[in-house]
C-alpha cells in the first residue's frame, strides 16, 4: 500500500482580489503563508515524513512547499520543480477580476467557460511580454509544449506525462511522495487517480493549505483518502 500526500498552495494575493492567476508568478498572501504553516504543522503532528517532493515553477506553490518542509524538518528533501504541475494557463484572462472579465467578454461567455471542460480562454498573444516563451524558467521546455491558454482538458493532458514518467514510478519504487501544487493541476491528478468524469472533476475544489492523503493499493487503486488536520478545520 502506498501513501501519497497532496497540498494545494495557500491563498495568493490575486486569490484575495478574485483575479485569474494562472501562470502569473503571484506571491502568497499573509493568510496563504499562515495556511501553509498550518498544513505543515498538521503533517508534523501526525508524524508524516517524505523521501521526495514535487511542485510547480510558481512561487506560491514553491513557498508553500518550503513552509511544509520547514515545519516537518525536511528542508534537506530532494525537490523536483516542474512546469507540468503549474496552474492551468488562463491566457488573456490572466490578471482580470470578475468585473473586468464580464465587461470584456460578457456574462454569457463567462457562463460557457465556467462549465466547460474543453473550451480554452482567449490565448495570450505570443508578443505579450508575459508569454511563457519569454520566461527564462521555461527555457529548457520545448516551445511547442508551452501554452498560450489551456482548457482544463489541456491541463490534464500536459500533467499526465509527469505523473506516468516520473511521479508514479517514484511511488512504485517505495518513495514517500509529497506534491504541492495548484487547484487545477491537483484536479488533473485526482481525476486520473479516481477516474472522475469532467463534470465530477470540475466540481472538486481542494481547500488551500490542508494536506490530503491518498492510500493506494499496488495498482494505484484508491483505498482511502482523508484530510490531515484538526477535525473542525477539516470538516469545513
Ligand atoms: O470566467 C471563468 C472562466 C473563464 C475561462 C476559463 C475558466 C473559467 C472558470 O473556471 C471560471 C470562471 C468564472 C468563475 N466565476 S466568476 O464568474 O465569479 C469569476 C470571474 C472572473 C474571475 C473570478 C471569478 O470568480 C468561476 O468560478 C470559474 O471557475
Amino acid at each position: 500500500m502506498y501513501k501519497l500526500v497532496l497540498v494545494r498552495h495557500g491563498e495568493s494575493v490575486w486569490n484575495q482580489e478574485n483575479r485569474f492567476t494562472g501562470w502569473e508568478d503571484v506571491d502568497l498572501s499573509d493568510k496563504g503563508r499562515a495556511e501553509a504553516l498550518k498544513g505543515g504543522k498538521a503533517l508534523k503532528d501526525k508524524g508524516f515524513t517524505f523521501d521526495i517532493a514535487y511542485t510547480s515553477l510558481l512561487k506560491r506553490a514553491i513557498k508553500t512547499l518550503n513552509f511544509v518542509l520547514d515545519e516537518t524538518d525536511l528542508v534537506w528533501l530532494p525537490v523536483h520543480k516542474d512546469w507540468r504541475l503549474n496552474e492551468r494557463h488562463y491566457g488573456g484572462l490572466q490578471g482580470l477580476n470578475k468585473a473586468e472579465t464580464a465587461a470584456r467578454h460578457g456574462e454569457d461567455q463567462v457562463k460557457i467557460w465556467r462549465r466547460s471542460y474543453d473550451v480554452p480562454p482567449p490565448a495570450m498573444e505570443a508578443t505579450d511580454p508575459r508569454h511563457p516563451s519569454k520566461d527564462p524558467r521555461y527555457k529548457n521546455v520545448d516551445p511547442k509544449l508551452l501554452p498560450s491558454c489551456e482548457s482544463l482538458k489541456d491541463t490534464v493532458a500536459r500533467f499526465l506525462p509527469l505523473w506516468s514518467e516520473t511521479i508514479a514510478p517514484a511511488i512504485k519504487s517505495g518513495k514517500k511522495v509529497l506534491i504541492v501544487a495548484h487547484g487545477n493541476s491537483l484536479r488533473a491528478l485526482m481525476q486520473h487517480l479516481e477516474g472522475m468524469t469532467p463534470d465530477e472533476i470540475m466540481g472538486v475544489n481542494m481547500p488551500t493549505g490542508i494536506p490530503m492523503m491518498y492510500e493506494l493499493d499496488a495498482n494505484f487503486k484508491v483505498l482511502k483518502k482523508e484530510f490531515i488536520g484538526d477535525p473542525e478545520e477539516v470538516k469545513a
